[in-house]
């Protein structure tokens, strides 16, 4: 639970806001009661009774959470702690933030959605919980297909003021933080990594919190180093990664996990490993050899791959992917030991991949032409990924392997290369 205390706190509006943090949908009458009278008592300077004050805070509290009437779940409003929030709020932003009507779905904003995977992501998303409760967000133009299909707005999420503004207007509860420059253009581009991987993130930490958004910030295979086990790495192990984009990510994994338990902000985060997606291309990591390889076989018969054939990375087809990510994030708080857990799926070199390729296109050539960047960056990480706490924890599963995901991918792009050649 978030306590943003203004400027100049009074014990009534302090209550208020608890009051509804507590149980928004519905404020316990006994908390909301007290709220009003000590409100009205403001003007008489109440603080100089402070013992009483808290002694009743208390029997309210624990009057509301003991109480079957009040539909929220108690196990999920400990008071962690009553802190200042991180920028200081000098309106009352947080208090309106908090709407009577938002009952049954969130509503979820994506940053950055226009890459490889929040198009995805939205459409899953916009099944479950309505099209119009998902918003999908970024600095590019989206395509007419996106645009058309369900809410788009431009945000840059290094315009704190912006970002804020969409939140508030569009009563966002849920917030899915996509943006950031991968692996390898960040070593491409290090100030720009820094600013829209790290300083980007400041501004979703802070707007996440002072509004009380569940927070989803993905996390990499990328966040471990030449030092950390490599086969297999456990979630918690030496993180000394070696690029910009490693380096922010495990700032991103830190940064989330204070707010959380200095500020109660409801982080959560999955370490991905690299995704293979069919109707959306990477944005410039080093895994993306294993999404190009399709496309080149279906096009060219001719794939160039820019890793040695025996570099093995952990990957993911993306539905398994954006399912991890839903179900973490309707996890229910008590189930979640942990707020940043490796998720995985597979393991395989570009030399085990092609071989599973051929299977569907047998005349595929390959050639090796190592990219000593995107090479250094794939040794330095992990080969194979223990996801045991996810699995454990609240029930994560995969349901594809390196068959299914060839199979899958040739029958999405074997159909829409049929479509293209009918047109
Ligand atoms: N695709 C993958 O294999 C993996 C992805 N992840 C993480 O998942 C998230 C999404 O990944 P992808 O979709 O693959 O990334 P991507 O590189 O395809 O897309 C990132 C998007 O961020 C946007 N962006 C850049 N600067 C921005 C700014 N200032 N404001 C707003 N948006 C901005 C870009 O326009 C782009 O559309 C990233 O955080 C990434 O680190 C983690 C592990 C693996
Ligand atoms: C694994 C990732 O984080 C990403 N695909 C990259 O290669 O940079």
């Amino acid at each position: 639970m978030l306590l943003i205390i203004e400027p100049t706190p009074t014990p009534g509006s302090i209550l208020i806001r608890l009051a509804v943090r507590l149980c928004p949908i519905n404020p316990h009458p006994s908390l909301a009661g007290f709220a009003k009278s000590l409100a009205e008592a403001e003007g008489e300077d109440i603080w100089k009774n402070k013992m009483t004050i808290i002694r009743n805070l208390s029997r309210a509290i624990s009057q509301v959470l003991q109480s079957p009437g009040c539909g929220c779940q108690t196990s999920i409003v400990p008071v962690r702690c009553i802190g200042v929030s991180p920028r200081q709020v000098t309106s009352d932003a947080s208090f309106h933030s908090v709407s009577f009507s938002e009952t049954d779905h969130p509503r979820v904003l994506i940053t950055g959605g226009l890459g490889q995977l929040g198009v995805g992501l939205a459409k899953l998303l916009r099944k479950r919980f309505g099209k119009n409760n998902v918003i999908l967000s970024d600095i590019r133009k989206p395509a007419d297909n996106v645009f058309y299909s369900g809410p788009f707005i431009y945000s840059d999420i290094l315009d704190y003021k912006n970002l804020r503004e969409i939140v508030v207007n569009n009563r966002i509860t849920w917030l899915i933080h996509y943006s950031a420059l991968l692996s390898a253009v960040g070593e491409a581009n290090v100030p720009l990594a820094r600013a829209v991987n790290i300083t980007g993130l400041h501004n979703i930490l802070d707007i996440a919190a002072e509004h009380s958004l569940r927070l989803f910030v993905p996390s990499t295979i990328g966040a471990f180093g030449p030092t950390s086990p490599r086969n297999p790495t456990p979630d918690l192990c030496i993180q000394r990664p070696r690029t910009i984009y490693g380096v922010s990510k495990v700032h991103a994994e830190l940064m989330g996990e204070y707010y959380h338990y200095r500020y109660g902000l409801d982080f959560r985060c999955l370490r991905y490993p690299g995704i293979i997606s069919a109707d959306s291309q990477p944005g410039g990591g080093t895994t993306d050899y294993a999404v190009q390889v399709f496309h080149d076989a279906i096009k060219t018969g001719k794939f160039q791959c820019n890793l040695k054939p025996d570099t093995r990375l952990p990957m993911m087809y993306i539905d398994d992917c954006l399912k991890a990510t839903l179900d973490v994030m309707e996890a229910p708080a008590e189930l979640l030991t942990m707020r940043t857990y490796n998720i995985n799926a597979m393991s395989f070199t570009p030399e085990e991949l092609v071989q599973e390729v051929q299977k569907h296109v047998p005349e595929l050539e390959v050639t090796y032409n190592v990219d000593p960047v995107r090479q250094a960056i794939a040794d330095s990480w992990p080969m194979n990924f223990d996801d045991d706490n996810a699995r454990k924890d609240w029930g994560w599963k995969h349901d594809y392997d390196l068959p299914e995901l060839v199979t899958t991918m040739f029958n999405f792009l074997g159909a829409e290369s049929r479509i293209a050649q009918a047109n």
